[in-house]
This record gives C-alpha cells, structure tokens and sequence, in this order.
C-alpha cells in the first residue's frame, strides 16, 4: 500500500525529468559558468582520434565544455557551492553515452589502450561528488543502458539493465506484474537501478525490504581492461568470499555495472500506520530499540527530533514517531501491536492519520533539509547520514548536533532516525549554515569535519547510504583503520591502472 502510494502519487509533484538526469535545483540560480575547474586536477584530455575511436564504439560522445559541465553536475552541496561562485565541477571530460554491455566493454578497451581514466555517470543524483571526473578523460553515461530484460514469477527475479530509472521500473514491474521491489529511496524518480547498487543504497521502507545489498540477486560487471564477468546468482552461497557484495558500494571504482537481478515482492494491498511523540530524542530511540529487538519489523520506523517534527507535522514540542507497515494484514497487525504496546510505555499518542498522510503526501518532495529555512545567498543546506549501535546513538546525536552548532555560520543542525536494525540504527542529521558566499566551502568543511569527528569516535560508520565519493574520502582511512589498506590491495588487484573513477572511496586519483 505504501509502495502502492509512491506511484500512484508520483515522484515530487511530477517536478523532474523522467528516464533522464534532472537538473540540481541550485543550476537555475548558477550566473556564469567560469572556465577554471572546482574539483579538476591533472586532467587526461581525451585526443582527438580517440574521440573519432569512441564514436565509433558508443552511440554518441559530447565535447563541448558547455554540455559537459552540464552532463557532469551532480546534486551535491560541494558541487553547488563551487558551481554557484562561476567555478564549474569538472568541464574537461568527453561524456561517452552507450547502450549495450559491448559497447561498455569497447569503451573501457579504448579507454585501457590509450591510458584513459573513465567515470560512471547515471542519474547524477548522487550527493557526495562521486560521479564527477577528477581527472577528466572519459565520463561514461549509462543513462540509455535500460531495458527491462526479464520476469521469473516463479523466482520473483527481475533482470533489468542499470541505466534504467528507479520510477520507471517501479511502475513497470507494479503495473505489468504486481510485484514491487520495496526499493524507495527519496530520489527514486532521478536515480538509476545502478546507481542505487553503485552506492549501496537505502530506500524508505528498508526496515521490511531491507537495503539494496539484500535485494540484488546477482549482476553482470564490466572489468577496467573491458572482460564481463558475473556476480552472485543464488539466494545464499558458500563459495568462498562474496564477489557480488564486493561490487556493491564500490561507486564505479572496481566495475561498470551492466546488468542486475533483483528480488522482488508481492505488491501489497494493505498497510497502516500509527505515530506517538517522545518527551526526547533519546526516548523515542530507546522505543525504536525495543521494536527492533522484540521482533516487529515495520517498513518505516521513522523518527523526528524536536526541529524536524515542528518542520514535517507542525509538532515542535514532540519528537515525532511515525511506524509504518505493508503487507498481508495478519503480519502488519501483529508487528503494528508490539510497536504500539511499546510506544505507549512512554509516548503520548498521536493523530496516527494526519501524520502518516503528511508523510505519505511530502516524503518525495526534494529540498526537504531546507525547508524552514531561508534560501540567501551565502545559505548552504546538507544532509549527513550515519550508522551507529543503539547504545551509543543517543550520545551521537546530541553530540553530533551540538557539534555542527558550535561551527561559526550555523543555522541549525537536527536529525532523524530513518532505518532501523536489531543492533542499530540510521541517524540522518541535516545542517544548514548561512555565512558569507565565498566562505560557503569552509563553513561546510568545518561543519562536516567537526560531525565526523564526533562518529569516528564512537567507532560509528560515515556513512549508512550516500557512499563516500568526494565528501567522506578524507574520513575514509581513519574509519576503516589497517581495512584502507585492503581495500587499496583490491583496487589495485582489480584495477592495476587506476582508470575508474579516480580519486573516490578516498583513493588515490
Ligand atoms: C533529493 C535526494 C534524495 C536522496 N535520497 C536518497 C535515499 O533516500 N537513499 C539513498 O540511498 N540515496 C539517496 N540519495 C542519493 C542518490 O540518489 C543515490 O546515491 C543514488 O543511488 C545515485 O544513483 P544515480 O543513478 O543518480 O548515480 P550517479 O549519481 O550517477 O552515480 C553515483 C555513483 O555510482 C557510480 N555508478 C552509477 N552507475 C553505475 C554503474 N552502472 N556501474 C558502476 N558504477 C556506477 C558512479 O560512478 C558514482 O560513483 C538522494 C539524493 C537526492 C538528490
């Protein structure tokens, strides 16, 4: 019902472009496009008669420096902030669009032979700079990459190609077979099936369908010298270490992902939910624990501080607990029981309808970390989702927030508890800043370092769903300690040159 409801009411307002990149809000409010680069450095240019060998391998290469810092931009606040201030991202690329798996695999042959670096570009919606080419040479957009290949029904296995957008194929395996993926994230309408694997995604519903590594069932992953190899391919497997998780997350360092199986589920009918307020943070988080670790297991245990609820349900003085559930009704009962008998130990009920309808009517809304806030020019808004053990979250967060308020420039920093486990959870914190414009990037270096700060030293996890791309690259050593070091073997191992996507996961552009 609830995966039922996205469609049916669209991705925000219908305000985006559909099977292609949508522009970032901030690209209307961008004056002059510069030439010097933001992110660039000792770019490869692609010569000439490479470009002649890539047009003839792919369906269409871009040059033109105006549509490739177009076909470059990302959603990203860095991106926005060097990009608003005349400094474009990355305009010294060739965008490469292609539509077949040979064509990939001809592309990163060209690419090997010639000493190219290549970035996977999809839907562009990421926000961290993980899409953007460093250091130039080839952006390979897999945008037209998207055909539906195929249903099992028996097997509820999709096969589908990783350009397609996350609305299209929502509404396509919904309306031709009644099934859904449980996939939701809040840029489901401009993201890609691929891009959502690339980044090791989570959708709204996670709690239930779990995230994007517990949905794809296998896929097919082009190499940097261009061999197609296949990952996965069973429910559970003990064939030595998973190849196929290795992919996942890897943000098109290791691999082009061509094609992916998914799991799917039965499209449900019915769903509900109910919602109670919380004298604190802590206590709600204390409520969302005892769920978790009694066995109710709700699509969406979504719960707001005290500045988000008075935003989101006009409810300032309560911290806001929205549990949400779809499914066969005996089960959504059941779990929406325990969640109720926990709720109310220390919660004020609350108009369950009202709050799950403004919810249902405003999760697909984009700009939601600025709404209350004024859009002035020095205004700089960003989102930080981390993942953490119930025992320390309470501390993360008030230690988190008061972290980013204590940075000069500061508006406000707050939280959400948006996917929950049996040993921990996802705080999503949103800070907002507004300072002079040409401070804009310190200010928001300094805010993201003192809120990880924090996270590293509660041993706690950067980041639970956005990937790391650009943003997180200089946290990355640190967090995953003497494991860099590995995951550098594995570059290496898998990517001798260094050609995919250069400079992200904190590794060496
Ligand atoms: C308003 C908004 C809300 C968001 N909400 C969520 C959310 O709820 N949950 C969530 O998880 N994310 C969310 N995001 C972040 C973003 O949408 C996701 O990271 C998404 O998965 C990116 O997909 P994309 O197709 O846009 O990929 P891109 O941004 O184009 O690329 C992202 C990364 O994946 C790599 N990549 C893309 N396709 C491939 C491929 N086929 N093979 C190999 N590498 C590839 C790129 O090289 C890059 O490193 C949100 C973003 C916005 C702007």
């Amino acid at each position: 019902m609830i995966s039922k409801e996205a469609v049916k009411r669209g991705y925000n307002r219908g305000n985006y472009v559909v099977g292609a990149p949508t522009q970032p809000h901030y690209a209307a409010s961008i004056e002059t496009i510069g030439s010097e680069a933001y992110f660039q450095a000792d770019v490869v240019v692609v010569p000439e008669a490479v470009v002649a060998e890539l047009e003839a391998a792919a369906d269409q290469v871009v040059t033109d420096a105006a549509s490739v810092v177009e076909g470059t931009r990302d959603w990203w606040a860095g991106t926005m902030i060097g990009e608003t201030a005349g400094t474009p991202a990355t305009p010294d690329a060739v965008i490469v669009k292609v539509s077949t798996t040979e064509q990939v695999q001809a592309v990163m042959r060209i690419a090997d032979a010639n000493d190219l670096p290549v970035t996977v570009s999809a839907g562009r919606s990421n926000v961290t700079g993980a899409a953007l080419p460093v250091r130039g040479g080839i952006v390979l957009d897999v945008c037209e990459l998207n055909r539906f290949v195929s249903f099992d029904e028996e097997s509820q296995i999709v096969e589908v190609e990783a350009g397609m957008f996350g609305d299209v194929f929502e509404e396509l395996i919904q309306s031709e077979y009644g099934m859904t993926m449980g996939h939701w994230p809040s840029s489901y309408g401009i993201s890609t099936v691929g891009g959502w694997v690339a980044c090791r995604g989570a959708g709204q519903l996670s709690t239930r369908y779990g995230k994007i590594e517990d949905m794809v069932y296998g896929m097919d992953v082009v190499l940097a010298d261009g061999s197609l190899i296949t990952v996965g391919e069973s429910a559970r497997a003990a064939v030595g270490p998973d190849l196929l998780q290795l992919v996942i997350g890897s943000e098109g360092t290791l691999g082009v992902i061509t094609t992916i199986r998914f799991k799917l589920h039965r499209l449900p009918a019915y769903g509900r939910a109910i919602a109670y307020g919380f004298p604190t943070f802590a206590a709600g988080l204390e409520a969302c624990r005892q769920i978790m670790q009694q066995g109710a297991n709700p699509a969406a245990l979504r719960l707001y501080d005290n500045l988000e609820s008075g935003v989101q349900f006009d409810l300032p003085e309560q911290n806001v607990l929205l549990v949400a559930d779809e499914g066969t009704q005996e089960l959504v009962d059941a779990g929406l029981a325990i969640s109720e008998r926990i709720c109310a130990e220390t919660g004020v009920k609350l108009d369950d309808e009202a709050i799950f309808e403004r919810w249902l009517d405003t999760r697909y809304l984009t700009g939601k970390s600025a709404e209350g806030f004024t859009r002035s020019p020095g205004f700089v808004a960003d989102t930080l989702e981390m993942i953490g053990r119930w025992r320390d979250l309470p501390a993360i967060y008030d230690e988190v927030v008061a972290a980013i308020n204590a940075v000069p420039g500061t508006l406000a920093g707050s939280a959400h508890q948006s996917h929950a486990y049996v040993d921990g959870a996802c705080l999503y914190f949103s800070l907002r800043g507004d300072v002079e414009v040409d401070r804009r990037a310190e200010w928001y270096r300094a805010a993201w370092d003192a809120a990880n700060a924090v996270i590293l030293k509660h041993d706690a996890t950067l980041s639970h769903h956005h990937g790391v791309g650009l943003l997180r690259a200089p946290y990355m050593a640190e967090s995953l300690g003497a494991g860099f070091e590995v995951l550098r073997a594995v570059k290496a191992a898998l990517d001798p040159k260094n050609r995919l996507n250069p400079g992200k996961l904190g590794l060496d552009a």
